[in-house]
């Protein structure tokens, strides 16, 4: 098996009473495009917090390269640079323009003049084709528009891998196409990424493994070719055509 980029092992994770993640053993290959699915509640938001360490682990490890990013007591900060998270939500500040949302993380945190990340920060929005919108406020831009304003100032910190959460649910049908675009674009480029979607059709496309959730743990884990074709699947498939 390819060495893993980010790897949990027995991840627990309970809110109360309430095991929401019972043991979850992932294993992300470098360049790897990974899509989380499963119904509604069944725990692909709070995975991606753990892994973005938003929220704290009650047990289990989580692993970049070599390294245990869960042990209690070390600084998260520096960690979520390294790992990238785009919500549903933009969350893009509405009173700086999409470049000045772009260079406050970087700035804050290397605490350098703008000058220093502009020239990697202004390509970042040509490659994403937003030239033309970095000077523009987020209630001047689409859903469509902001949404790739928010991956490309999660990029600005050139993180190793990317976590994407349901980042097409909150757009109008037709701006959901360009947001898959960039993703496309950044699978070529071979970014690591872990996606919880309901995009099926998407996922079907593009990941590499697809990992189904229920009851807090992964059911099944299989690549797209397998996963919706193989016997074994029908009845995850029938599921998920129910619940998505
Ligand atoms: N902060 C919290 N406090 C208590 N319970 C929570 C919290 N966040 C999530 N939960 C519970 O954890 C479970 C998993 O929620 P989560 O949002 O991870 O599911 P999901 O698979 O991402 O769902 P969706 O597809 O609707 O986004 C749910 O039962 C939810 O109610």
């Amino acid at each position: 098996m390819t060495e893993a980029l980010l790897e949990t092992r027995g991840l627990v994770k309970r809110y109360g009473p309430h095991t929401v993640l019972n043991g979850i053993d992932l294993h992300i290959a470098p360049g790897q495009m990974t899509c989380l699915v499963g119904a509604s509640g069944s725990g692909k938001s709070t995975l991606l917090k753990c892994l973005n360490l938003l929220e704290p682990i009650d047990d289990g490890q989580i692993l970049l390269g070599e390294e245990d990013i869960s042990e209690p007591g070390r600084d998260p900060q520096p960690l979520r640079q390294r790992i990238g998270m785009v919500f549903q939500s933009y969350n893009l500040f509405p009173h700086m323009t999409a470049l000045e949302n772009a260079l406050l993380a970087p700035r804050r945190v290397h605490r350098k003049p703008r000058t220093e990340f502009l020239p990697a920060i202004e390509a970042l929005f040509e490659r994403f084709g937003l030239s033309a919108h970095m000077h523009h406020y987020p209630d001047q831009l689409s859903g469509g528009q902001q949404q790739r304003v928010a991956i490309v100032r999660a990029l600005a910190m050139k993180p190793q891998v990317m976590l994407f959460d349901e980042i097409t649910s909150a757009l109008d049908p037709e701006l959901v196409g360009e947001v898959l675009d960039v993703l496309r674009q950044l699978r070529a480029e071979g970014m690591t990424m872990i996606l919880a979607t309901h995009e099926m059709a998407f996922a079907r496309e593009l990941a590499d493994t697809i990992c189904f959730l229920d009851g807090g743990r992964v059911i099944e884990q299989a690549p797209p070719a397998a996963f919706f074709t193989a016997p074994e699947h029908a009845r995850t498939r029938a599921f998920l055509a129910r619940v998505l």
